[in-house]
């Protein structure tokens, strides 16, 4: 049996890196023996690419294919071996993540930007099975990417207000794959809810 992709996606600070580390100690999530991978891929030679793409000013329809590199990577050696083998797959950001932030570096180069990365996508990405939504004002996200001492150059507020618009659009379009997380709460009480929503998926597929 196929097994199934779970996808986390949010601007940046919202917190989906803090909640899939407490998921991969969760003893009741471990159970399950999930693959834990992430986009941008680490260590890889397009993943490798990427990270010095978004730390300079390349072009953005170069860096949307940049990305798109790493996606049809990362599916090759592992999601879809993983999920041939029925493994469960949780990817910290995936293709939403393009939608969403693609979509607003493109907005003055394409007409519908947001369709167009779907286009792009269209036949040979696997679509997730369920993905969580962590919700927040970028006004909140940016202040905690502040304290943690990085700045990417996305971290912009009207920048990620714009994704943040596209990433709500993409899961009021798809109710039954998204779960929208509101991420402004305690990180306890965040996790608690993901990993609640996160066992009742796993339990009944
Ligand atoms: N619920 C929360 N309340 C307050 N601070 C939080 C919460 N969740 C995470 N943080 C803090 O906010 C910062 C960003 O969190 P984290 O790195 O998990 O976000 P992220 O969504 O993975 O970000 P990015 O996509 O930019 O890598 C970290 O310093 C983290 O400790
Ligand atoms: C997958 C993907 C990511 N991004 C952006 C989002 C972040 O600002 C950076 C790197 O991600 P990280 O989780 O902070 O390490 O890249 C993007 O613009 N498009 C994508 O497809």
């Amino acid at each position: 049996m196929r097994g199934k992709l779970i996808t986390f996606e949010g601007i940046d600070g919202s917190g989906k890196s803090t909640v899939v580390e407490k998921l991969q100690k969760d003893p009741e999530i471990k159970a399950f023996k999930p693959v834990f991978t992430r986009e941008p891929t680490r260590g890889t030679l397009t993943g490798n690419a990427v990270e010095k793409a978004i730390q300079s000013d390349t072009d953005q329809l170069a860096e949307l294919f940049l990305f798109t590199a790493d996606h049809a990577e990362h599916l090759a050696k592992l999601i879809k071996p993983a999920l041939e083998n029925g493994k469960i797959v949780i990817s910290d950001r995936y293709s939403d993540s393009r939608y969403a932030y693609q979509g607003i570096t493109l907005k003055t180069r394409l007409e519908n930007p947001l369709e167009w990365i779907k286009d792009l996508h269209r036949g040979w990405t696997v679509i997730p099975d369920l993905t969580f939504l962590l919700d927040i004002r970028p006004e909140i996200s940016i202040e905690r990417c502040g304290k943690r001492g990085e700045q990417s150059k996305f971290e912009k507020l009207e920048f990620l207000r714009g994704v943040r618009e596209i990433f709500l659009k993409l899961a009021a379009d798809d109710p039954e794959r998204f779960v929208i997380i509101d991420a402004s709460c305690f990180p306890e009480h965040v996790e608690k809810e993901v990993a609640k929503k996160l066992l009742e998926f796993l339990n009944r597929n």
